[in-house]
């Protein structure tokens, strides 16, 4: 019989040969694959261009699943397996294999997981059974055994990390691991760091392995998460009765001290990683386990390492272990020592937003350490916090300039709040929704949430898109899915406080009670879970329906605001934003939709803020837009809501005698018209090409009647969203054309377009300003409103401050902050570009 031809794979080339006995399971697998191929084709709009390799990978996918199912290793194949030999042979022999985690590369890799349920909790290495390689099965995470193997080979970074371990029998395998760092953008570009997490000679546990294939169709040990691999010292109890039949000698041991230098030099290189290895062995050293002093001096400065990772509840429990092994032993402190587990105990409490903890760790410092002047800023810190979490009264240029400091994912320690002028209630026919308790007014502060789970795949893993296929419900998770619930992993690792935040949910097609809600603020309640056994391990379905029902897209709060010379260019806008990513909020995730909401959110980093943009009476709803409080995001309306979204513009774009199909034509006929940047060669000469302005104004003039004729007769004029675009643009055009009256007669029309209610006579006596209330609070309103400021100011500067301090209310309403983040946002950017200078009052 002729041996059957080997199969290649569709997206590597490489092939593998199919033994006769599996040879009828592998065709039927094809026609399952191939009969399955249609429903993974969809993607996320981060990867359209990923269409092809994504489809051919599913489809590898499945035939390699279906292939060996509940087959022992040790009946296998054993040419699929490399012998020591070849495995040092691999090394050497693809040394082009070795090049940086994802991010050298230019191309979007695409990379293949199946995931088996989540560990919500690091698995401790007492649960597990130690068993041999031949042992375990294809395809199935052996969820309580681990086996012990030493590194044979330099690690190799490629899509995912590799290397290779021999067990005790002798059998070596690869093991592949997709994140190896609690951070996913710490693995990124650090192939050094990489090399130094798995050294050569180091015996590691791997906990709960699965066995799946390489991309060669050999087999391979496959690790999601770092928690699964843990690293043994040399004379670790478990490896008294472990006889090595060969192998490497494994590292030999070394002294505390050593380690601990090596991690404090690691630190002082800004490798935190690899620090916390050090740190971490020098722990597990049988010695240092029995002398508390040196535990303690060890768990201090790895918990001062897992600050420095944003870990804040892995170093809160390593300090907390630090006090327990010194005060269970009557061992006194000298007070340098004592400082210094106040200092890390406090400043592990406040990262995770533990105020009441953080004071009392500094009720036990000394007044005059070493350390008092540290110990007094952080407490000056947590001080403010407390404050701010008690009255809803927040410094907000402080937390924007912070927010930009930290970078695109910063994840600040402020405090969540909800006012309580809102209330949780269930509502027909939408769930749990929340009400006004009072009459609330525009810019009223509501809530303040810090994400439970910021991701931002950009970030997370750059080239790289990860077609994940769930074996529990065995379908396809997005890209977007799978990295942010990675992120959420670590975050229950770090702080398990978020499964009971996770539970309160509507993520099984029911809807709690308002009673079921998450208790976000009880801090007893946080700190006790910090110790506590995390029960229940949610399947990656639970958190893809967790996602899809509560996540909201992010956008932080950028450096500057939209001046003139950036307009209304949606792309230029775009690039100037940061994303933040899929956020998961608490309280937020509480509050249903409607397109013409009566409040609005931004986010400074990782903290959602939600203020009231119209005047909210008691009783009534409070609603988000899940999408943007634009009237004009035409987007809006193609947007498939699991639910039928019946809200007042909605309503208005389904009368009898709309047109929105000719007025979607129109817009995209004259898109670039529309989003044109009149600035393009600087201010000055702008201001001189006057012909032009006016010939684009000619234009637009034409397009906004045409748009005009596409809206039913007696359609609000408030929802004309597409209308506004083009009447902002023409206000810049007449602008820069110096026609004043014109200027002002499209801006008006601008701002009544965009929803913007302006105040009547009385009203603007009573309340001393020009808007009552605005739907919305995008940037251009800012701008269109600066730029009234500027030509009435010339006829009559009073009237031009009162246009200018609209423009800084409804910046207000928005991002809170008064004139100083006004100022800080406007001032080298827009402002200096006006002949006058506001008096913008407060
Ligand atoms: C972020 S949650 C809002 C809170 C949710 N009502 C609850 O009880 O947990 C989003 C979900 O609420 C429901 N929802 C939100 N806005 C709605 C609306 N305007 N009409 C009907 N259902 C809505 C939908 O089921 C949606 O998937």
């Amino acid at each position: 019989m002729q041996p059957p031809a080997p199969f290649r794979f569709l997206n590597t080339g490489k092939t593998i040969t199919i033994p006769w006995t599996l040879h009828n399971d592998f065709c039927d697998s094809l026609e399952y694959a191939a009969a399955r191929i249609d429903h993974h084709t969809t993607i996320d709009d981060d990867c359209e261009n990923m269409m092809i390799p994504q489809f051919k990978l599913v489809y590898d996918q499945h035939v390699l699943e279906n292939m060996h199912a509940n087959t022992l290793l040790r009946d296998l194949n054993p040419g699929l397996f490399l012998n020591r030999r070849q495995a040092l042979y691999w090394d050497t022999a693809f040394p082009q294999d070795s090049f940086h985690f994802y991010v050298d590369s230019k191309t979007t890799k695409v990379y293949s997981t199946i995931w088996h349920g989540m560990k919500c909790r690091p698995r401790p290495m007492e649960d597990l059974q130690l068993i041999e390689g031949g042992d375990f099965a294809m395809n199935q995470t052996h969820e309580d055994r681990m086996i012990i193997g030493k590194v044979i080979t330099p690690v190799k970074s490629g899509l995912c990390l590799s290397f290779y371990i021999e067990d005790p029998s002798g059998a070596t395998f690869p093991v592949l691991i997709n994140y190896p760092t609690p951070i996913p953008h710490f693995s990124l570009s650090l192939a050094k760091t990489l090399a130094n997490l798995y050294p050569l000679g180091s015996i590691l546990a791997i906990k709960s392995p699965r066995i799946g294939f390489n991309a060669n169709g050999g087999y391979a040990i496959k690790v999601n998460m770092p928690q699964e691999i843990e690293e043994l010292h040399p004379n670790d109890a478990l490896l008294r009765e472990v006889k090595w039949k060969v192998g490497l000698n494994e590292e030999a041991p070394k002294g505390w001290m050593t380690y601990r230098r090596q991690g404090s030099e690691a630190m002082g290189k800004q490798n935190p990683l690899v620090a916390l290895r050090f740190y971490s062995l020098g722990l597990s050293d049988p010695d240092v386990k029995n002398t508390p002093l040196k535990t303690f001096t060890l768990l201090l400065e790895r918990a001062e390492v897992y600050d420095t990772l944003h870990l804040h509840g892995y170093a809160y429990r390593d300090a907390h272990r630090a006090r327990e092994s010194i005060e269970n032993n009557d061992i006194p402190l000298t007070p340098g020592q004592n400082d210094r587990l106040c200092l890390r105990l406090a400043k592990a409490a406040l990262g995770l937003r533990l105020y009441k903890t953080a004071l009392q760790a500094f009720e036990q410092a000394s007044p005059r350490s070493f350390l008092s002047l540290e110990l007094k800023k952080v407490r000056e810190k947590v001080v403010v916090r407390m404050d701010e979490k008690q009255s809803g009264a927040y410094d907000w240029l402080a937390i924007f300039r912070e927010s930009l400091e930290a970078g695109s994912l910063a994840e600040l320690d402020v405090p969540d709040y909800t006012s309580p002028a809102c209330n949780v209630d269930q509502i027909p026919g939408s769930g749990r929704g929340i009400l006004a308790t009072r009459d609330i007014i525009p810019g009223e502060l509501i809530m303040v949430s810090k994400a439970i789970a910021p991701s931002r795949t950009q970030l997370d893993a750059p080239n790289a898109y990860i077609n994940c296929y769930d074996a529990e419900s065995k379908s396809h998770v997005p890209h977007m899915t799978y990295m942010w619930v990675y992120r959420l992993l670590h975050k229950i690792y770090d702080d398990p406080s978020v499964v009971a935040v996770l539970e309160g949910f509507s993520s099984s097609g029911k809807v709690p009670s308002p009673e079921q809600l998450p208790q976000f603020g009880d801090e007893d309640a946080r700190l006790k879970l910090l110790f506590a056994t995390v029960p229940s391990d949610l399947s990656l379905d639970t958190f893809r329906q967790i996602s899809k029902t509560n996540c909201y897209g992010g956008w932080s709060i950028p450096a500057t605001g939209t001046g003139f010379d950036k307009g209304m260019n949606d792309e230029a806008a775009r690039k100037s934003r940061k994303g933040v990513g899929a956020l998961l909020h608490g309280m937020p995730a509480m509050i249903n939709h409607s397109c013409w909401p009566n409040m609005t959110e931004c986010w400074y980093g990782d903290m959602m803020i939600l203020r009231a943009s119209k005047h909210i009476s008691a009783g009534d709803q409070i609603f988000l837009s899940y999408n943007r409080n634009e009237p004009s995001y035409t987007a809006r309306t193609l947007v498939n809501w699991s639910f039928e979204c019946t809200c007042f513009l909605c309503q208005a774009d389904t009368r009898p005698h709309e047109d929105p199909n000719a007025r979607a034509i129109l817009t995209k006929k004259n898109v670039s018209l529309i989003l044109s940047n009149p600035l393009e060669a600087g201010f000055q000469s702008a201001l001189a090409s006057k012909a032009r302005h006016l010939r684009d104004a000619e234009m637009l003039e034409g397009l906004v009647m045409a748009m005009g004729r596409t809206y039913a007769p007696g359609r609000p004029q408030g929802t004309k969203g597409e209308l506004a675009r083009v009447y902002s643009r023409l206000g810049r055009s007449y602008f820069l054309a110096a026609e004043p009256v014109k200027t002002e007669a499209a801006i008006l029309n601008f701002l009544t377009c965009a929803g913007v209610s302006l105040t009547t006579l009385e009203q603007e006596r009573r309340i001393g300003r020009k808007v009552y209330e605005s739907h919305n609070l995008e940037d251009d309103v800012i701008l269109g409103m600066m730029l009234l400021a500027v030509v009435k100011g010339a006829k009559d500067m009073q009237q031009g401050n009162k246009w200018a301090q609209a423009a800084l209310w409804i910046h207000n309403v928005r991002y809170g902050g008064g004139v100083a983040l006004f100022n800080e946002r406007y001032n080298n950017h827009l402002l200096p570009y006006f002949p006058v200078k506001f008096d913008l009052g407060e």
